[in-house]
């Protein structure tokens, strides 16, 4: 089958990159021409485990190129939607202006009969109003919205084994071959039993925003669990394996430490709260407004708590940042509890140099202000203090007798409750971590 993919980002290119590996002809079309010419050359624009691998494998078998040309994309019996919804300046909502870019330039090459896939998470009702508007501007074509639930660090197994297919279709008499072209586009997917949700617009859309905020909201729940323990003393580690130990909790997404960031969590929670504003429901989604606010305080207790063991002091104080990315296996700064809390360490008048093994030349881009060493080593010389802010296997695995050995102070912020507290207190550090007793 012939697929556009219009949005080569970390979703997108991904995507692209998937649908070809199971053996379509496809084609991503994105406006960034130096992103467009890295993917043609096989360079991933961006780390992702496996996804370089997967791109060159793909653009070998001839199935897959890469355009900056939305006329490139004409033909295509699917056109999936992968742009940006990124929050707009100085509001909760969702920006759709890349959305509505990609379906105007898409409206150069449709046709009737074939198919848009919105993948892109958007407030709900978009989808309808986009079916609408091509509905009036092309007859004929088709409109579905099939959310992706991928996460950044393991984009390539995700999209290729999804937990679950969700699609969104119309009422109506286009939605039984809306479900085959679906099925065919997946094939091999489906093939596996992977379960499958068919619905409508609406509930597709919202199953995105809904998922999102659960797991934002697990993870500031155990956060607030945290903020407890800290007042009583009591140990957060400990309590999320215990309440985990139930099937009904499970312990996944119930790591305590800096909170959540990234290009999704925290402005979709936003822009479904706006969008329930919008709809009269706002009432419906106020508790998220407080997992939002639980997030954001840790990343100001971590602050406290760095100035807690330099002393009561950040003045002139040497910090090493260990990580930049807002998770591991990122090099994604989108939102990242890890800079923001190394921004606000140097304004607070701290000497912060920061390290990261995939996200320095982002986090360089975006916080030129910032010193950058590229190993923990380096970062760590003569430092006051050693804040792991993201949980990279290199960060989780470092040897704290030799590390020791660099420092000035052996002090260690454990942001991630990611390090083993024992071996660090015995190599002679003071230990202190969110939610956890000092050790
Ligand atoms: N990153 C993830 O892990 C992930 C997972 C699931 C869903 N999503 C959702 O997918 C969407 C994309 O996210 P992302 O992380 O890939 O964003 P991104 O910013 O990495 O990528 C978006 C891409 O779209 C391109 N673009 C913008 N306007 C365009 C246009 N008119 N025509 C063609 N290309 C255009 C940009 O140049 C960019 O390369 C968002 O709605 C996001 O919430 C992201
Ligand atoms: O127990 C946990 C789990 C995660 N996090 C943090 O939460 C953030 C998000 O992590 P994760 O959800 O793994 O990363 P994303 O790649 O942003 O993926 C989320 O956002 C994507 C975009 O919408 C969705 O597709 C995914 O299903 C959803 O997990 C990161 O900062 C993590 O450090 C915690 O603090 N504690």
């Amino acid at each position: 089958m012939r697929i556009s993919v219009i949005g080569c980002g970390y979703l997108g290119a991904v995507h692209a990159a998937s649908m070809a590996e199971l053996g379509h002809e496809v084609v991503g079309i994105d406006v960034d021409q130096r992103k467009v010419a890295a993917l043609c050359a096989g360079r991933a624009p961006f780390y992702e485990p496996d996804f370089a691998e997967l791109l060159q494998h793909s653009l070998a078998s001839g199935r897959l190129s890469f355009s900056t040309d939305v006329h490139d994309a004409a033909g295509a019996q699917v056109h999936f939607v992968c742009v940006g919804t990124p929050q707009k300046h100085g509001e909760y909502a969702a920006d759709l202006r890349f959305v509505q870019a990609a379906a105007e330039s898409l409206l150069q090459v449709l046709e009737p009969g074939e198919l848009v896939v919105g993948k892109s998470t958007v407030p709900v009702g978009t989808a309808a109003e986009l079916a609408r508007m091509f509905g009036e501007k092309v007859p004929g074509s088709l409109l579905a919205w099939n959310p992706e639930f991928l996460r950044e660090g393991f984009a390539v197994r995700d999209t290729l084994h999804p937990d679950r297919l969700v699609y969104g279709v119309p009422d109506g008499p286009d939605a039984e071959s809306i479900v085959a072209t679906l099925d065919e586009v997946y094939a091999p997917i489906v093939a596996t039993g992977t379960p499958k949700v068919v619905t409508d617009y609406a509930t597709a859309e919202m199953v995105k925003t809904a998922a999102n905020s659960f797991l934002a909201t697990k993870i500031s729940f155990i956060n607030a669990m945290a903020e407890l323990c800290e007042a009583t003393g009591a140990d957060v580690k400990q309590l999320a394996d215990a309440i985990g130990f139930d099937d009904r909790i499970g312990r996944k997404f119930l790591n305590a430490g800096l909170g959540f960031g990234g290009g999704c969590l925290p402005k979709d929670i936003r822009a479904f709260m706006a969008r329930a504003g919008e709809l009269g429901a706002d009432q419906a989604l106020t508790f998220l407004r407080e997992v939002d606010n639980i997030n954001m305080r840790r990343r100001i207790r971590m602050v406290e708590l760095a100035r807690e063991v330099c002393d009561g002091s950040l003045l002139g104080k040497h910090i090493a940042v260990l990580g930049a990315a807002f998770k591991p296996d990122s090099d994604d700064i989108r939102d990242s509890p890890a800079l923001n809390v190394a921004a606000q360490l140097q304004l607070q008048g701290a000497v912060v140099t920061v390290t990261d093994p995939a996200a320095i030349e982002n986090s360089r881009r975006q916080w030129p202000q910032l010193d950058y060493a590229a190993t923990p080593e380096e970062a760590a010389e003569r430092a006051d203090a050693v804040l792991v802010l993201t949980e990279w296997r290199q960060y989780r695995e470092l040897d704290p007798v030799a590390f020791g050995e660099v420092v000035a102070q052996k002090r260690v912020l454990d942001g991630r409750n990611a390090l083993d507290r024992e071996a660090w207190t015995a190599a002679g550090w003071t230990y202190r971590a969110l939610g956890r007793r000092a050790g």
